[in-house]
């Protein structure tokens, strides 16, 4: 499938001489939501930034569309809208304003039906002659979603959609961003919070320190980093793990109580079968067990920190 963004050999050093980005290569298909983690500092920003024009590459290439984002700026720019963390629009003018300008900007002929459509979709359509310093939070993000949208693009970028949002605010979002992927629009979000890119994702990349360490379809992503515990709750207190099991992956709780044995979810044999007889040869007997899965914000952790 040809990507609808490439990125090529993507450097940006800082006039102070910070290299933010060390030879970014990342590829995004059409139709996806591809969610970008990484640490404060890591460069998401910068990439974004690049992409979208706003900050110019030290060197590499980015097309959006086909079209190269430096030598046909205006063809990329057009393809691509941005949803900022902040609101960049003026306060005092009216929904429909804010997108019928915005839309002006990129040079494209008046459309009043997209404009309802975004409008209805956002469930903003009641709003749209009101000023935007009088919506709700919620519906001010909205609005600048609609602003993004106004222009007809086929890529979208989030950056930290959901940043200081409720929890009831986020699903809908959640679910917004559903429905303009499924309308067609590919989607791009930072963001800092695992469990929207563990909710929302198809692919997911960890950029740590201005480099893309990992890209990954959220599912393989999950399963291949995703280590598996199994706790035995014990009849009698341990004071330590027998020698004979001391090569196994296992730990004993500070208080003795509890066995946990970690294995490979992705192994044919997990070696759970070997070890409960192994206990059951040692007199250690237990009432009850249960089995847990390593969370994404757990493999992020832990690939960031390996760095
Ligand atoms: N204009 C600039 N001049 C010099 N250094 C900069 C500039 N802008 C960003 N940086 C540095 O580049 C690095 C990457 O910044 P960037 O904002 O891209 O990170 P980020 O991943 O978006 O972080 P956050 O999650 O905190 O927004 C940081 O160390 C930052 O201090």
């Amino acid at each position: 499938m040809q990507s609808i963004i490439s990125v090529q050999n993507l450097v940006k050093t800082y006039a102070s001489g910070f290299q933010a980005l060390k030879g970014v290569d990342l590829e995004i298909r059409r139709g996806e939501i591809f969610a970008l983690l990484g640490p404060n500092g890591a460069g998401k920003t910068t990439l974004i930034s690049i992409i979208c024009g706003i900050v110019n590459a030290t060197s590499g290439s980015v097309t959006a569309d086909g079209h190269d984002i430096r030598k046909e700026f205006r063809a990329a720019r057009s393809k691509i809208g941005l949803v900022p963390q902040e609101l960049t629009s003026d306060a005092f003018e009216s929904v429909w304003r804010t997108m019928t300008f915005s839309r002006g900007l990129f040079g494209k002929p008046p459309n009043p039906a997209h404009l309802e459509k975004v409008l209805k979709d956002l469930s903003l359509w009641d709003k749209k002659d009101s000023p935007i310093l009088s919506l709700s939070g919620g519906m001010k993000r909205r609005v600048m979603i609609a602003k993004a949208l106004s222009h007809e693009p086929q890529i979208l970028f989030l950056d930290e959609p959901t940043a200081g949002v409720d929890v009831e605010l986020r699903r809908d979002m959640w679910d917004m961003v559903r429905s303009l992927r499924d309308s067609g629009v590919t989607i791009i979000l930072t963001t800092h919070y695992i469990e929207e890119a563990e909710e929302m994702a198809d692919r997911i990349g960890v950029i740590s320190k201005g480099e893309i360490i990992l890209v990954e379809e959220k599912n393989t992503l999950m399963r291949k980093l995703g280590r598996k515990q199994l706790t035995l709750h014990l009849q009698a207190p341990l004071q330590q793990i027998p020698t004979q099991l001391a090569n196994r992956q296992l730990e004993l709780s500070p208080d003795g109580t509890q066995l946990i044995y970690t294995f490979d979810a992705q192994a044919d044999a997990t070696g759970i079968a070997s070890l409960l007889r192994q206990l059951n040869e040692h007199g250690i007997d237990f009432k009850d067990l249960h089995t847990s899965e390593s969370s994404l914000e757990e493999i992020f952790v832990s690939l960031v920190h390996q760095r």
